[in-house]
């Protein structure tokens, strides 16, 4: 599987994003600079997280607004499999990839610390590797994670199985719901399920040394599907 990951401005997990895909697919990614407008030819392209342009404005939102997302628009319009991880996430939902936006965390404190998920939709190229309903702990560390959707917008993405993962109750201490998140949603797909957006880490969960591994089967299940 080839891949390209975005880098911006303030980008900072884009090297374990890169390690998280090398290890799945035996590739190194092709790093894209947010200045370039053109993405070499890809199975995967990937938003990984940090702080774009210092999480001005709003976390995401000059991101969104970069030379190189009008390509990654144009190549998710055209069927080519986007992931955004935290910042990622944040960027495609302003570049409106993705339903929804992610606020304040409700407490208006930053949240670092291990959460567990719960995969909602199995029938996807990202998610085939899970087991309906299961769980696996990754860790969280946003500011702005809080997702929100408007009553109609979640009508919609709950009835076409929009909603990819769900915070649930498991070993990670605290709260589930990190963030106040609407309905404890994590994570989204877009209608066709071709792009998809998480608040966690699940690349920081692919290595003995990060303290858990559970995040290897998102990466597998992609490397799989798009191989
Ligand atoms: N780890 C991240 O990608 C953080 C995203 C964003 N800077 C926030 O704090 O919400």
């Amino acid at each position: 599987m080839k891949s390209a990951v975005v880098v911006f401005p303030g980008t900072n997990r884009d090297k374990d994003m890169v390690r998280a895909l090398e290890g799945a697919s035996g590739q190194s990614p092709a790093l894209v600079w947010h200045k370039h407008s053109e993405i070499p030819k890809v199975d995967l392209i990937v938003l990984p997280g940090g702080f774009a342009h210092g999480d001005y404005l709003r976390a995401g939102a000059m991101a969104a607004r970069s030379p190189v997302m009008r390509e990654v628009v144009a190549r998710a319009e055209s069927g080519v499999p986007v992931l955004g991880v935290c910042n990622g996430f944040q960027a495609l939902t302003e570049a409106g990839l993705l339903p929804g936006a992610l606020l304040r965390n409700a407490d208006l404190r930053f949240v670092c610390r291990t959460v567990t998920l719960r995969v909602e939709n199995t029938q996807t190229l990202f998610t085939g590797r899970f087991a309906a309903g299961e769980t696996f702990d990754t860790p969280v560390a946003h500011m702005d994670g809080n997702y929100f959707i408007d009553d109609e917008g979640h009508r919609r993405i709950a009835g076409n199985d929009q909603i990819a993962f769900r915070y649930a109750d498991g070993a990670a201490a605290g709260p589930a719901n990190p963030n106040g998140a609407l309905d404890d949603i994590a994570g989204v797909f877009n209608e066709t399920k071709t792009v998809l957006g998480l608040m966690p880490h699940p690349e920081d969960a692919t290595d003995p040394l990060h303290g858990g591994t559970d995040g290897r089967k998102l990466f597998d299940g992609i490397v799989e599907a798009l191989s």
